[in-house]
Protein backbone atom coordinates (compact mmCIF):
# COMPACT_ATOMS: atom_id res chain seq x y z
CA UNK A 1 0.00 0.00 0.00
CA UNK A 2 1.55 2.94 -1.32
CA UNK A 3 1.07 6.21 1.32
CA UNK A 4 1.03 9.61 0.01
CA UNK A 5 3.08 12.42 1.50
CA UNK A 6 1.04 14.06 2.47
CA UNK A 7 -0.29 11.71 4.55
CA UNK A 8 3.23 12.14 6.64
CA UNK A 9 2.23 16.06 7.34
CA UNK A 10 0.87 15.71 10.25
CA UNK A 11 2.68 12.56 12.09
CA UNK A 12 6.28 14.60 10.86
CA UNK A 13 5.16 17.17 12.53
CA UNK A 14 3.80 15.46 16.19
CA UNK A 15 7.05 13.63 16.08
CA UNK A 16 9.05 17.30 15.86
CA UNK A 17 6.92 19.26 18.75
CA UNK A 18 6.97 15.80 20.95
CA UNK A 19 10.78 15.85 20.73
CA UNK A 20 10.76 19.95 20.49
CA UNK A 21 8.93 20.16 23.50
CA UNK A 22 11.66 18.42 25.86
CA UNK A 23 14.93 19.91 24.12
CA UNK A 24 13.05 23.37 23.88
CA UNK A 25 15.00 25.91 26.67
CA UNK A 26 17.67 23.61 26.83
CA UNK A 27 19.64 26.45 24.39
CA UNK A 28 18.66 29.06 27.08
CA UNK A 29 19.49 26.72 30.02
CA UNK A 30 22.93 25.93 29.02
CA UNK A 31 23.85 29.38 27.28
CA UNK A 32 23.19 30.90 31.08
CA UNK A 33 24.85 28.57 32.59
CA UNK A 34 28.22 28.16 30.14
CA UNK A 35 28.11 32.68 29.90
CA UNK A 36 28.03 32.42 33.42
CA UNK A 37 31.12 29.69 34.55
CA UNK A 38 33.09 31.58 31.16
CA UNK A 39 33.01 35.10 32.81
CA UNK A 40 30.46 36.56 30.07
CA UNK A 41 27.84 37.27 32.07
CA UNK A 42 29.73 40.60 33.77
CA UNK A 43 31.06 43.85 32.50
CA UNK A 44 31.93 44.66 28.70
CA UNK A 45 29.89 41.21 27.49
CA UNK A 46 27.03 41.14 29.55
CA UNK A 47 24.89 43.47 27.94
CA UNK A 48 25.58 41.41 24.46
CA UNK A 49 25.62 37.83 25.96
CA UNK A 50 21.96 38.93 27.89
CA UNK A 51 20.43 40.03 24.60
CA UNK A 52 21.55 37.40 22.58
CA UNK A 53 20.15 35.23 25.96
CA UNK A 54 16.76 36.98 25.91
CA UNK A 55 16.91 36.27 22.59
CA UNK A 56 17.43 32.67 22.51
CA UNK A 57 14.65 32.67 25.48
CA UNK A 58 12.14 34.25 23.41
CA UNK A 59 12.47 32.22 20.55
CA UNK A 60 12.70 29.04 23.05
CA UNK A 61 8.91 30.18 24.35
CA UNK A 62 7.70 30.96 20.71
CA UNK A 63 8.95 27.16 19.89
CA UNK A 64 7.12 25.44 22.97
CA UNK A 65 3.97 27.64 22.11
CA UNK A 66 4.11 26.05 18.62
CA UNK A 67 4.98 22.63 19.87
CA UNK A 68 1.23 22.82 22.16
CA UNK A 69 -0.39 23.82 18.76
CA UNK A 70 1.02 21.30 15.56
CA UNK A 71 -2.36 19.89 15.05
CA UNK A 72 -3.26 22.95 12.65
CA UNK A 73 -5.84 22.81 9.62
CA UNK A 74 -2.72 23.94 8.09
CA UNK A 75 0.15 21.46 8.83
CA UNK A 76 2.78 22.93 6.32
CA UNK A 77 2.08 26.52 7.44
CA UNK A 78 2.79 25.18 11.21
CA UNK A 79 6.22 23.50 9.85
CA UNK A 80 8.02 26.25 8.07
CA UNK A 81 6.68 28.91 11.27
CA UNK A 82 8.77 25.82 13.64
CA UNK A 83 11.65 25.47 11.38
CA UNK A 84 11.97 29.26 11.24
CA UNK A 85 11.92 30.12 14.91
CA UNK A 86 13.98 26.53 15.41
CA UNK A 87 16.84 27.91 13.06
CA UNK A 88 16.50 31.25 14.53
CA UNK A 89 16.65 29.69 17.38
CA UNK A 90 20.07 28.05 16.72
CA UNK A 91 21.11 31.18 14.93
CA UNK A 92 21.23 32.90 18.81
CA UNK A 93 23.58 29.72 19.83
CA UNK A 94 25.77 29.68 16.94
CA UNK A 95 26.19 33.64 17.15
CA UNK A 96 26.81 33.48 20.96
CA UNK A 97 28.84 29.99 20.78
CA UNK A 98 31.20 31.16 17.96
CA UNK A 99 31.73 34.88 19.25
CA UNK A 100 33.19 33.30 23.06
CA UNK A 101 35.43 30.41 21.16
CA UNK A 102 36.77 33.09 18.55
CA UNK A 103 37.36 35.36 21.94
CA UNK A 104 38.91 33.05 23.73
CA UNK A 105 41.38 31.14 21.44
CA UNK A 106 42.72 27.89 22.31
CA UNK A 107 41.64 27.04 26.20
CA UNK A 108 39.25 24.46 28.18
CA UNK A 109 36.82 27.70 27.71
CA UNK A 110 36.76 26.66 24.03
CA UNK A 111 36.57 23.20 24.64
CA UNK A 112 33.63 23.41 26.80
CA UNK A 113 31.37 25.55 24.46
CA UNK A 114 32.83 23.46 21.45
CA UNK A 115 31.76 20.02 23.22
CA UNK A 116 28.35 21.51 24.28
CA UNK A 117 27.78 22.61 20.91
CA UNK A 118 28.85 18.79 19.25
CA UNK A 119 25.75 17.80 21.88
CA UNK A 120 23.60 20.00 20.43
CA UNK A 121 24.36 18.89 17.45
CA UNK A 122 23.54 15.12 18.47
CA UNK A 123 20.44 15.65 20.17
CA UNK A 124 19.25 17.43 16.96
CA UNK A 125 20.11 14.29 15.05
CA UNK A 126 18.32 12.48 17.31
CA UNK A 127 14.92 15.35 17.49
CA UNK A 128 14.78 16.74 14.04
CA UNK A 129 16.14 14.04 11.60
CA UNK A 130 12.11 13.49 10.59
CA UNK A 131 12.35 15.92 9.20
CA UNK A 132 16.04 16.02 7.48
CA UNK A 133 16.37 19.50 5.52
CA UNK A 134 15.28 20.99 8.74
CA UNK A 135 17.87 18.70 10.90
CA UNK A 136 20.72 19.46 8.23
CA UNK A 137 19.64 22.98 8.28
CA UNK A 138 20.10 23.04 12.10
CA UNK A 139 23.61 20.98 11.85
CA UNK A 140 25.36 23.33 9.18
CA UNK A 141 24.70 26.38 11.60
CA UNK A 142 25.69 25.08 14.49
CA UNK A 143 29.06 23.44 12.59
CA UNK A 144 29.79 25.06 9.52
CA UNK A 145 30.67 28.60 11.05
CA UNK A 146 32.79 27.60 13.58
CA UNK A 147 34.92 25.54 11.26
CA UNK A 148 35.29 28.14 8.81
CA UNK A 149 36.06 30.75 11.89
CA UNK A 150 38.90 28.45 12.84
CA UNK A 151 39.94 27.47 9.80
CA UNK A 152 41.21 30.93 9.25
CA UNK A 153 43.05 31.67 12.16
CA UNK A 154 46.73 31.69 12.43
CA UNK A 155 46.96 28.84 15.36
CA UNK A 156 47.43 25.37 13.63
CA UNK A 157 45.68 23.81 16.61
CA UNK A 158 42.20 25.61 15.66
CA UNK A 159 42.89 24.56 12.23
CA UNK A 160 43.33 21.57 13.25
CA UNK A 161 39.96 21.31 15.30
CA UNK A 162 38.30 23.28 12.09
CA UNK A 163 39.32 20.68 10.29
CA UNK A 164 37.69 17.62 12.84
CA UNK A 165 34.10 19.77 13.23
CA UNK A 166 34.21 19.56 9.49
CA UNK A 167 34.51 15.72 9.69
CA UNK A 168 32.03 15.74 12.44
CA UNK A 169 29.79 17.95 10.58
CA UNK A 170 29.72 15.25 7.64
CA UNK A 171 29.50 12.40 10.27
CA UNK A 172 26.51 13.89 11.90
CA UNK A 173 24.70 14.61 8.09
CA UNK A 174 24.92 11.12 6.93
CA UNK A 175 23.59 10.16 10.21
CA UNK A 176 20.53 12.36 9.53
CA UNK A 177 20.26 10.75 6.37
CA UNK A 178 19.66 7.62 7.88
CA UNK A 179 17.60 8.32 10.67
CA UNK A 180 15.33 10.33 8.22
CA UNK A 181 14.93 6.86 6.39
CA UNK A 182 14.32 4.89 9.50
CA UNK A 183 11.85 7.50 10.79
CA UNK A 184 10.23 7.13 7.22
CA UNK A 185 9.98 3.51 7.34
CA UNK A 186 8.65 3.12 11.09
CA UNK A 187 6.21 6.00 10.18
CA UNK A 188 4.62 4.28 7.20
CA UNK A 189 4.66 0.70 9.36
CA UNK A 190 2.89 2.25 11.80
CA UNK A 191 -0.06 4.61 9.68
CA UNK A 192 -0.17 1.23 7.44
CA UNK A 193 -0.82 -1.01 10.87
CA UNK A 194 -3.71 1.74 11.92
CA UNK A 195 -5.32 1.84 8.76
CA UNK A 196 -5.43 -2.12 8.75
CA UNK A 197 -6.49 -1.60 12.66
CA UNK A 198 -9.41 0.93 11.71
CA UNK A 199 -10.39 -1.34 8.85
CA UNK A 200 -10.36 -4.79 10.69
CA UNK A 201 -12.54 -2.80 13.42
CA UNK A 202 -15.14 -1.83 10.50
CA UNK A 203 -15.47 -4.79 9.28
CA UNK A 204 -16.13 -6.53 12.58
CA UNK A 205 -18.86 -4.29 13.76
CA UNK A 206 -20.12 -4.22 9.89
CA UNK A 207 -22.39 -6.14 7.87
CA UNK A 208 -21.03 -6.97 4.51
CA UNK A 209 -24.21 -6.78 2.50
CA UNK A 210 -26.32 -4.09 3.64
CA UNK A 211 -23.01 -2.05 5.54
CA UNK A 212 -25.13 -1.45 8.42
CA UNK A 213 -24.34 -2.11 12.18
CA UNK A 214 -24.12 -6.30 12.76
CA UNK A 215 -25.40 -7.94 15.32
CA UNK A 216 -22.52 -8.32 17.41
CA UNK A 217 -21.53 -4.60 17.14
CA UNK A 218 -25.35 -4.16 17.89
CA UNK A 219 -25.27 -6.35 20.71
CA UNK A 220 -22.34 -4.03 22.10
CA UNK A 221 -23.89 -0.77 21.79
CA UNK A 222 -27.03 -2.63 23.77
CA UNK A 223 -25.12 -3.13 26.72
CA UNK A 224 -23.65 0.35 26.56
CA UNK A 225 -26.76 2.25 26.32
CA UNK A 226 -28.30 -0.50 29.10
CA UNK A 227 -25.80 1.05 31.57
CA UNK A 228 -26.41 4.10 30.77
CA UNK A 229 -29.98 4.49 31.07
CA UNK A 230 -29.74 2.17 33.84
CA UNK A 231 -27.97 4.98 35.64
CA UNK A 232 -29.75 8.19 34.39
CA UNK A 233 -33.45 6.26 34.83
CA UNK A 234 -34.00 6.26 30.99
CA UNK A 235 -36.47 4.42 28.87
CA UNK A 236 -34.95 1.83 26.18
CA UNK A 237 -36.62 0.73 23.02
CA UNK A 238 -36.20 -1.96 20.91
CA UNK A 239 -37.62 -2.64 17.01
CA UNK A 240 -37.69 -6.44 16.01
CA UNK A 241 -38.12 -5.83 12.13
CA UNK A 242 -38.62 -8.95 9.94
CA UNK A 243 -39.51 -8.94 6.01
CA UNK A 244 -42.67 -10.92 5.43
CA UNK A 245 -42.65 -13.84 3.02
CA UNK A 246 -39.12 -13.28 2.13
CA UNK A 247 -38.47 -16.93 0.93
CA UNK A 248 -40.99 -16.01 -1.84
CA UNK A 249 -38.79 -12.94 -2.97
CA UNK A 250 -35.82 -15.38 -3.18
CA UNK A 251 -37.70 -18.23 -4.60
CA UNK A 252 -39.43 -16.02 -7.65
CA UNK A 253 -36.58 -13.47 -8.34
CA UNK A 254 -33.35 -15.37 -6.77
CA UNK A 255 -30.87 -15.14 -4.60
CA UNK A 256 -29.21 -12.19 -6.32
CA UNK A 257 -32.26 -9.65 -6.00
CA UNK A 258 -33.26 -11.13 -3.18
CA UNK A 259 -29.78 -9.50 -1.39
CA UNK A 260 -30.79 -5.84 -3.34
CA UNK A 261 -34.10 -6.30 -1.62
CA UNK A 262 -32.04 -6.58 1.51
CA UNK A 263 -30.17 -3.88 0.44
CA UNK A 264 -33.12 -1.24 -0.47
CA UNK A 265 -35.09 -2.25 3.06
CA UNK A 266 -31.79 -1.33 4.93
CA UNK A 267 -31.46 1.99 3.23
CA UNK A 268 -35.55 2.61 3.65
CA UNK A 269 -34.92 2.22 7.19
CA UNK A 270 -32.17 3.97 7.60
CA UNK A 271 -34.11 7.22 6.01
CA UNK A 272 -35.96 6.79 9.27
CA UNK A 273 -33.44 6.68 11.37
CA UNK A 274 -32.40 10.00 12.46
CA UNK A 275 -31.76 10.48 15.77
CA UNK A 276 -27.78 9.76 16.55
CA UNK A 277 -27.48 7.85 19.23
CA UNK A 278 -30.45 5.34 17.57
CA UNK A 279 -29.13 2.53 15.97
CA UNK A 280 -30.29 0.00 12.84
CA UNK A 281 -28.76 -3.04 12.77
CA UNK A 282 -28.73 -6.30 10.36
CA UNK A 283 -29.79 -8.91 12.95
CA UNK A 284 -30.13 -12.28 11.08
CA UNK A 285 -30.83 -13.46 7.59
CA UNK A 286 -33.75 -11.33 6.67
CA UNK A 287 -34.09 -9.48 10.25
CA UNK A 288 -33.40 -6.05 11.25
CA UNK A 289 -33.09 -4.35 14.53
CA UNK A 290 -33.48 -0.67 15.74
CA UNK A 291 -32.11 0.28 19.34
CA UNK A 292 -34.32 3.55 20.45
CA UNK A 293 -32.27 4.57 23.42
CA UNK A 294 -34.06 7.53 25.96
CA UNK A 295 -37.59 6.31 24.37
CA UNK A 296 -40.65 4.89 25.31
CA UNK A 297 -42.98 2.35 23.86
CA UNK A 298 -45.47 4.81 22.52
CA UNK A 299 -42.73 6.69 20.89
CA UNK A 300 -40.90 3.25 20.00
CA UNK A 301 -44.72 2.30 18.43
CA UNK A 302 -45.09 5.76 16.59
CA UNK A 303 -41.46 4.79 14.81
CA UNK A 304 -42.28 1.24 14.14
CA UNK A 305 -45.53 1.91 12.64
CA UNK A 306 -44.29 4.72 10.48
CA UNK A 307 -41.57 2.19 8.67
CA UNK A 308 -44.37 -0.36 8.51
CA UNK A 309 -46.41 2.16 6.62
CA UNK A 310 -43.57 3.54 4.52
CA UNK A 311 -42.70 -0.01 3.42
CA UNK A 312 -45.75 -1.04 2.61
CA UNK A 313 -47.21 1.88 0.38
CA UNK A 314 -43.53 1.89 -1.37
CA UNK A 315 -43.05 -1.34 -3.43
CA UNK A 316 -39.26 -1.69 -4.22
CA UNK A 317 -38.06 -0.90 -7.89
CA UNK A 318 -35.42 -3.45 -8.48
CA UNK A 319 -33.79 -3.58 -11.99
CA UNK A 320 -36.89 -4.46 -13.56
CA UNK A 321 -39.09 -5.73 -11.29
CA UNK A 322 -41.81 -3.81 -8.79
CA UNK A 323 -41.45 -5.66 -5.55
CA UNK A 324 -44.28 -5.37 -2.67
CA UNK A 325 -42.18 -5.92 0.53
CA UNK A 326 -44.34 -5.79 4.10
CA UNK A 327 -42.87 -5.80 7.40
CA UNK A 328 -43.60 -6.92 10.48
CA UNK A 329 -42.75 -5.50 13.84
CA UNK A 330 -42.11 -6.07 17.19
CA UNK A 331 -41.48 -3.84 19.83
CA UNK A 332 -40.33 -3.87 23.38
CA UNK A 333 -39.33 -1.17 25.49
CA UNK A 334 -38.09 -1.18 29.26
CA UNK A 335 -36.23 1.79 31.79
CA UNK A 336 -33.31 -0.31 32.97
CA UNK A 337 -33.77 0.53 36.22
CA UNK A 338 -36.75 -1.28 36.81
CA UNK A 339 -36.43 -4.39 35.45
CA UNK A 340 -35.55 -7.32 33.56
CA UNK A 341 -32.38 -7.74 31.01
CA UNK A 342 -31.29 -6.98 27.82
CA UNK A 343 -32.19 -10.87 26.89
CA UNK A 344 -35.58 -10.35 28.27
CA UNK A 345 -35.74 -7.22 26.38
CA UNK A 346 -34.79 -8.81 22.97
CA UNK A 347 -36.88 -11.99 23.59
CA UNK A 348 -39.93 -9.43 24.38
CA UNK A 349 -39.46 -7.65 20.92
CA UNK A 350 -39.13 -10.74 19.78
CA UNK A 351 -41.99 -12.61 21.05
CA UNK A 352 -44.17 -9.39 19.71
CA UNK A 353 -42.65 -9.97 16.28
CA UNK A 354 -43.71 -13.80 16.37
CA UNK A 355 -47.35 -12.41 17.23
CA UNK A 356 -47.25 -9.90 14.50
CA UNK A 357 -46.62 -12.72 11.69
CA UNK A 358 -49.48 -14.95 13.64
CA UNK A 359 -51.79 -12.02 13.34
CA UNK A 360 -50.96 -11.93 9.51
CA UNK A 361 -47.82 -9.99 8.94
CA UNK A 362 -47.50 -6.23 7.72
CA UNK A 363 -48.20 -4.87 11.51
CA UNK A 364 -46.68 -3.76 14.86
CA UNK A 365 -46.66 -5.26 17.50
CA UNK A 366 -45.97 -4.14 20.95
CA UNK A 367 -45.15 -5.89 24.30
CA UNK A 368 -46.29 -4.35 27.44
CA UNK A 369 -44.20 -6.22 30.24
CA UNK A 370 -47.24 -6.61 32.54
CA UNK A 371 -50.39 -7.04 30.25
CA UNK A 372 -51.04 -8.97 27.42
CA UNK A 373 -49.41 -8.29 24.15
CA UNK A 374 -51.28 -6.09 22.12
CA UNK A 375 -51.47 -4.73 18.53
CA UNK A 376 -51.55 -1.38 17.96
CA UNK A 377 -51.78 -1.21 14.08
CA UNK A 378 -54.63 -2.63 12.17
CA UNK A 379 -53.50 -4.47 9.27
CA UNK A 380 -52.09 -2.66 6.31
CA UNK A 381 -53.12 -3.04 2.76
CA UNK A 382 -50.40 -2.92 0.46
CA UNK A 383 -50.36 0.00 -2.00
N1 LIG B 1 -31.26 -13.29 -0.60
C1 LIG B 1 -31.05 -13.52 0.67
N2 LIG B 1 -31.92 -14.29 1.34
C2 LIG B 1 -31.73 -14.52 2.65
C3 LIG B 1 -30.64 -13.99 3.32
N3 LIG B 1 -30.71 -14.39 4.60
C4 LIG B 1 -31.81 -15.14 4.72
N4 LIG B 1 -32.44 -15.24 3.56
C5 LIG B 1 -33.65 -15.95 3.21
O1 LIG B 1 -34.77 -15.43 3.91
C6 LIG B 1 -35.77 -16.42 3.91
C7 LIG B 1 -36.44 -16.41 5.24
O2 LIG B 1 -37.48 -17.32 5.14
P1 LIG B 1 -38.48 -17.64 6.33
O3 LIG B 1 -37.72 -17.68 7.63
O4 LIG B 1 -39.27 -18.84 5.94
O5 LIG B 1 -39.38 -16.39 6.43
P2 LIG B 1 -40.27 -15.64 5.36
O6 LIG B 1 -40.31 -16.35 4.04
O7 LIG B 1 -39.82 -14.23 5.33
O8 LIG B 1 -41.67 -15.76 6.02
P3 LIG B 1 -42.19 -14.97 7.30
O9 LIG B 1 -40.99 -14.44 8.04
O10 LIG B 1 -42.92 -15.99 8.08
O11 LIG B 1 -43.05 -13.90 6.78
C8 LIG B 1 -35.07 -17.75 3.62
O12 LIG B 1 -35.45 -18.17 2.33
C9 LIG B 1 -33.61 -17.39 3.61
O13 LIG B 1 -32.87 -18.16 2.69
C10 LIG B 1 -29.71 -13.20 2.58
O14 LIG B 1 -28.71 -12.69 3.07
N5 LIG B 1 -29.95 -12.98 1.25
Amino acid sequence: MEIPEEAFLVPVNRVLADNGRRVVLAYVGLGGVLAYVSGYLEGEWLLTSLLLLSGALMLGLLRLWLCWRFDTDNPRAWRRQYSLVTLLNVIAWSVLAGAVMFHQGVNHITFIWLMTTAGLVAGGVASMSVLPSLAISYQTILLLPIAVLWWFRPESELNAVAFFTLIFWGQMLALSMQQARHHKASLRDKMMLESHAAKLKTASEQDALTGLANRRHFEAILSQEWNRLHRSYGHLAVLMIDLDHFKSINDTYGHQIGDKCLCRVALSLREFIRRPADLLARYGGEEFIILLPDTELEGAAAVAQTLCEAMARRPLRIVEHQIPVTLSIGVAAVRPVDEGSREQLLKRADSALYRAKQKGRNRVVCDYAERDIVSVTEHLETA
